[in-house]
């Protein structure tokens, strides 16, 4: 028995890419400021993890996966874009900028096992116009992701370098999850 923790309809097509179809989707509320003097990656790690911990006390004796994404440039963490005015800083701060997006995979076992991973990407969009920024804050496209912007979208159009996990940087890294899921009992 599989419970998402999450409420990102990306996790759940990510899910079903390797064949995995959770039993339940149940998403954890929990709050996700960043702490002070925090880095970004205890951040993503301690996120997935709440949301993993929090789920599973609703769920004993199942295994429960979480995830988090997290942008960041340099120590800067980037909020999650809700509104055009964050989206459009976002833009402005990554616009020509190499910068990170980590998610962490937290998985808890129905022993109560708590298992987790880390995947990185290196991204690097090319310098944005403002007329590029406009059109791209018109989109709608980036409402509810982290940074910003997403990279399964339009904005891959501006991706000049890309290294490491695509499907981690749209919520959910298949190879670590896959691994994660194997070795806390799922037959996959
Ligand atoms: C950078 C980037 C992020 N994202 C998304 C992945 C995540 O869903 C989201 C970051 O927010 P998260 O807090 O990781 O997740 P969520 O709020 O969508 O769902 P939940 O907490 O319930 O699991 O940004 C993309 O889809 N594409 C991208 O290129």
């Amino acid at each position: 028995m599989l419970i998402l923790a999450s409420a990102s309809p990306r996790r759940l097509a990510l899910l079903a890419r390797i064949g995995v179809t959770p039993d339940a989707v149940d998403p954890a509320d929990v709050d996700e400021s960043v702490l002070k003097d925090e880095a970004p990656r205890d951040h993503a790690r301690r996120l997935a993890r709440d949301k993993a911990v929090a789920v599973a006390a609703r769920h004993p004796g199942k295994i429960v996966l979480a995830a988090d994404t997290v942008v960041h440039a340099g120590r800067r963490i980037l909020p999650k874009a809700e509104d055009e005015a964050t989206a459009r800083a976002c833009l402005h701060l990554l616009s020509g900028r190499r910068h990170r997006v980590l998610t962490a995979v937290a998985v808890i076992d129905a022993g109560g096992k708590l298992r987790e991973r880390l995947s990185e990407s290196l991204v690097t969009l090319k310098p944005l116009t403002a007329r590029e920024i406009d059109a791209y804050v018109a989109s709608d496209e980036w409402r509810g992701k982290a940074g910003g912007y997403a990279l399964q979208s339009y904005a891959e159009a501006f991706c000049r370098e890309f290294r490491g996990s695509h499907s981690g940087v749209v919520g959910l890294p298949l190879y670590e999850t896959r691994n994660l899921l194997l070795a806390s009992g799922l037959s996959l």
